[in-house]
């Protein structure tokens, strides 16, 4: 008998996945789909895996930002700093077809002192590989972690994006509240420490 394969760990429990009611949410699906049943039987929306470094999931983000060179052992190193802490949610739509990771979006839990020792969520790093757009995915990776940050019992979840996608993420829900969007940004030279 040769060596089992070593077993991939999900970032975070994927069961979370099922609790979700899509009826929740003010998006509207045509033809209805979820992230149980995301339309085709070749789409499949779960957790972030360690395998997923092999499944071009740095690819995938690189359509939206600058990734960098990353090996294996860095992404699994922070993999495992992040299901440690617990707080990050990366959810993605692999195609089975090709096991390529093609969508993902990221729901980070923000512990706070205020609001009763309340969370809060941040939406994060959205993105769908350009071939796969205009079918729905976006609406769907958003709308799962959305109703997820609502699961885990966060009383709000916030955004930042640029102005053309604004009428995208008002069709989910998200308002730019009157005297209270404005998003200001300080950027450092600083790379990678903490
Ligand atoms: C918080 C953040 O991370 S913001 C960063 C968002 N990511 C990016 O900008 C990366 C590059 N862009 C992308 O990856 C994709 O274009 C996404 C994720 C924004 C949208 O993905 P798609 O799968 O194409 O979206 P989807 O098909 O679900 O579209 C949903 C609706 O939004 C609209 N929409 C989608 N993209 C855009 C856009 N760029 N500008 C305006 N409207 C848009 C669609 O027309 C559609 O409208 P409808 O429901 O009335 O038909």
């Amino acid at each position: 008998m040769g060596a089992q394969p070593e077993q991939e760990l999900f970032l975070y429990d994927p069961s979370l996945l099922l609790k979700l009611d899509f009826y929740r949410s003010p998006a509207k699906f045509n033809p209805p789909i979820t992230a149980v049943a995301p339309g085709e039987p070749w789409l499949k929306v779960r957790p972030l895996k360690t395998g997923d470094y092999r499944r071009g999931f740095l690819q995938s983000l690189s359509q939206l930002t600058n990734v960098g060179e990353i090996s294996e052992a860095q992404f699994l190193n922070r993999f495992a700093e992040m299901r440690a802490k617990g707080d990050y949610y990366v959810t993605v739509i692999e195609d089975l077809r090709s096991n390529k990771i093609i969508g993902s979006a990221t729901l980070v839990i923000e512990r706070k002192f205020i609001h009763s020792c309340g969370i809060r969520a941040h939406l994060e790093d959205v993105v769908v590989d350009d071939t796969y757009r205009g079918k729905q995915l976006g609406k769907l990776i958003v709308v799962t972690v959305t109703l997820l940050a609502e699961v885990l019992g966060c009383y709000k979840m916030s955004l930042e994006c640029k102005d053309k996608l604004i009428p995208f993420y008002r069709s989910i829900g998200y308002v730019d509240e009157k005297g209270n969007s404005n998003s200001m940004t300080l950027r450092y030279a600083n790379q990678n420490r903490l």
